[in-house]
């Protein structure tokens, strides 16, 4: 006889709300009935060998009343009636009989109680007169769709085969329910509640499938996922629109980027080491535990604008396959939109905060600084409901609160082209844990540009361009603009053209390197000013 089928059902009840179900009556009966699965197990084993019955239920709105009569029925039937068949006989005909007169009551036929039959797996489990089943909600569990795609890779999808797991969330969290099925999904339904059917295997394996298997099956499935999966770029939602609490969270599009290190210009030891320090996090699991540290790390990119901090943000996501979370902290209401946002990033996370120091006032006032359009804005709508109040301190608990804690692997990268603007406090070791220059155009730089861009390691220009850039200032973005072939069907003709152009554009920028040092000038002038004014007490 085949194993796991030949003495009876192990039987293991686990029920779950629909998210329109009512949650506190639901998490009633799902506790009743687990205790009702707990209450047989505790019972001799070898009245209960072998096979696991899984039982799910699908309800609506208005259902709870039909489940809570179920549940106490099937948790009087399992406990009282410890014998196998028995026992699942007549829970399944508590179960029928349950629903059958509710639906007659609401039919207005109370009374009349009619035998409803649930679909048997009967080419593949014949137990006596007692059909498995699974009784199946609805919502795509990550788990689901981690086993989904273990399963599709491996031998089983062959056969075509369907899984069905859970986690049981009313345990550690630790314990996978689990049902697969050879056939197409729908067995039956009555009032609500879909079946679906099984998971079976030999009493002696139980331990080994409840310990390992399951986990392995998790994990393996987790990373096949990860790997066949598109990436996400995801992007806030405004918390202004009181008319569509949907538009609120976050709202993403596919994302592919074609940045990488390889292709980054930059000292290729500086490379190394943020490669390194990134698959360091990444592998870093077990040792964020073992020093008692959330599994986060912050990066601060800064430097002028087209250095590449948005391409090295595309670049981490590349070597790291996370999705990436762009927060645009102007279009967050307060600090507690900010922290269902935080909590609303499943996975591994890139979190991304570009142009920090023009997202909010991090001296803690508003921001003074409004371009017209924003003003318009403001004129047009409520001023109370368009402004966003997020303060430092909130971006502070975002980084490093007890939420923050919360999911996977998170990196949190904030970019500004002026790092001295930043408090202190905000960038911090621990905060931000590395700090990264992004600058001008080296020759190592320019040699991975012109790689990229012209497929040449070396020309006769190659000299006096390395002088150029010793002497002056351009930025990655202004050497790969002159690099672009105009044609790019005729790139080998236009190597030298493009090399001639940089020159010209690096003998340019000579002068725009002194007038950019003036404007910094400027700029820091300003900034003291400013600071003076708000630190004088006002009239
Ligand atoms: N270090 C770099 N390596 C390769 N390409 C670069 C680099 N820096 C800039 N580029 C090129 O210049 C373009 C603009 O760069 P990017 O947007 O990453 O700069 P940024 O520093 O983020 O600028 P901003 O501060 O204005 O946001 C990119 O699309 C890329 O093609």
């Amino acid at each position: 006889m085949e194993e796991g089928r030949d003495s009876g059902l192990d039987l293991y009840i686990e029920l779950e709300h629909s998210p329109t179900g009512g949650p506190m009556s639901s998490f009633c009966w799902a506790k009743r009935l687990k205790l009702a699965a707990f209450g047989k197990q505790a019972m001799p084993q070898h009245n209960f060998k072998h096979q696991i019955l899984i039982f799910q239920v699908i309800f609506g709105a208005g259902r709870c009343k039909i489940i809570e009569a179920i549940s106490s029925k099937v948790m009087a039937e399992v406990v009282l009636r410890p014998s196998k068949d028995e026992a699942i006989a007549n829970m399944l005909s508590a179960l029928t009989l349950t629903t059958e007169r509710e639906r007659e009551s609401r039919n207005g036929n109370a009374g009349k109680v009619g035998g409803m039959g649930l679909c048997s797996d009967e080419r593949n489990v014949p137990l006596g007169n007692v059909p498995p089943v699974l009784l199946q909600h609805s919502r795509r569990s990550e788990a689901y769709a981690a086993v989904e795609s273990y399963l599709s890779a491996s031998s089983c999808s062959k056969h075509d085969r369907r899984l069905k797991a859970d986690y049981d969330r009313s345990g550690s969290g630790s314990t996978l329910i689990l049902a697969m099925d050879d056939h197409e999904e729908v067995i039956d339904s009555f009032s609500g509640a879909k079946l679906f059917y099984r998971l079976s295997f030999h009493h002696r394996n139980r331990d080994r499938v409840a310990k390992s298997y399951l986990r392995h099956v998790l994990d393996e499935g987790k990373a096949i996922g990860l790997k066949n999966r598109v990436r996400r770029l995801y992007t806030n939602n405004t918390s202004y629109d009181s008319y569509d609490f949907r538009k609120l969270g976050w709202s993403h599009v596919h994302f592919e980027h074609p940045a990488t290190f390889e292709t980054i210009a930059m000292d290729p030891e500086k490379k190394r080491d943020i490669v390194d320090d990134l698959i360091a996090f990444s592998r870093g699991k077990e040792f964020y535990s073992r020093v008692g540290k959330p599994w986060k790390r912050g990066y601060l990119l800064y430097g002028p604008p087209g250095t590449g901090k948005s391409t090295m943000i595309a670049a981490m996501d590349n070597l790291l396959d996370y999705d990436v979370y762009d927060l645009e902290l102007t279009a967050v209401k307060n600090n507690s939109a900010l922290r269902k946002l935080l909590l609303e990033i499943s996975g591994k996370a890139i979190i991304v905060l570009e142009d920090i120091d023009c997202s909010l006032d991090l001296s803690g006032k508003r921001k003074k600084e409004k371009d017209k359009s924003e003003e318009e804005e403001k004129k047009i709508g409520s001023e109370e409901n368009t402004e966003s109040k997020v303060t430092l301190s909130g971006l502070l608990n975002f980084i490093d609160g007890l939420w923050s804690a919360c999911g996977e692997e998170r990196l949190l990268v904030f970019t500004t082209n002026f790092v001295e603007k930043l408090d202190p406090a905000l960038i911090r070791r621990g905060r931000m844990d590395r700090h990264i220059e992004l600058s001008y155009c080296d020759f190592e730089g320019f040699k991975v540009l012109a790689r990229n861009y012209l497929g040449i390691k070396d020309h006769t220009l190659f000299e006096k361009i390395q002088r150029l850039l010793e002497e002056r200032n351009i930025t990655p973005a202004d050497v790969a603009e002159n690099l672009m072939p105009k044609k790019i069907t005729e790139v080998a003709g236009s190597v030298e053209v493009c090399l001639t152009n940089l020159i010209q554009a690096l003998m340019e920028s000579k002068l725009k390197s002194a007038k950019g040092e003036e404007e910094m000038l400027e700029a820091t002038v300003a900034k003291v000013v400013e600071e003076k004014e708000s630190a004088a007490p006002s009239t």
